[in-house]
């Protein structure tokens, strides 16, 4: 299946001069979600993982079904003042602004090996904040696994070791 059929590409959205990658149309086909789905699992079902952190809110349509079917928790990463227990927060830039996300401080174990999961990967603040969060609460970032990357934003190389994979690329 070519998951690109299912990404609509909207300019100038939020701001003038960016290209949305609008990933609605493949939520909506029942295929093409369940197929992206196990696409975005074979990227992960030979790593061990203890636990899956998903991002707000694009990320959380994918990382609970990624943490049930590896048999782990789901961990929501949210955006300031969301969480009611005591959090670790993490400032970013984004493509179009900055922002803030932070998790619940006792959802990371120290020794937890750690899979995040986002919809897209574009400057690659968003995914180099949580990476941070993770191992300043004592977790390992095993695997960033995203539906989108944006290659000629260079994201990747903001995550420096840590294993990247994406299901289509622009
Ligand atoms: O690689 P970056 O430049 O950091 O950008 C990627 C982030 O931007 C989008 O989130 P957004 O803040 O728009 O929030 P949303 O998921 O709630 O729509 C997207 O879902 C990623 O989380
Ligand atoms: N161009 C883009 N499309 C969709 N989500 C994004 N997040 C950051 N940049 C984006």
């Amino acid at each position: 299946m070519n998951f690109k059929d299912y990404i609509r590409e909207v300019p100038d959205f939020p701001t003038p001069g960016i290209s949305f990658k609008d990933i609605t149309p493949l939520l909506e086909d029942a295929e093409a979600f369940r197929k992206a789905g196990e696409a975005l699992m074979d990227f992960v079902k030979d790593l061990r993982v203890d636990k899956v952190v998903g991002i707000e809110s694009r990320g959380f349509f994918y990382a609970p079904i990624l943490a049930e079917k590896l048999g782990v928790g789901f961990v929501p990463a949210r955006k300031p003042g969301k969480l009611p227990r005591k959090t670790q927060r993490q400032t970013y830039d984004l493509e179009y602004g900055s922002d803030a996300l932070e998790i619940h401080a006792e959802s990371i174990t120290p020794g937890d090996r750690v899979l995040i999961h986002d919809d897209v990967l574009a400057t690659g603040g968003t995914a180099r904040a949580i990476c941070d969060l993770v191992t300043s609460l004592g977790g390992e970032v095993v695997q960033c696994n995203f539906l989108i990357e944006l290659e000629f934003l260079g994201g990747r190389q903001k995550l420096g070791d840590v294993p990247l994979r994406a299901l289509v690329s622009y």
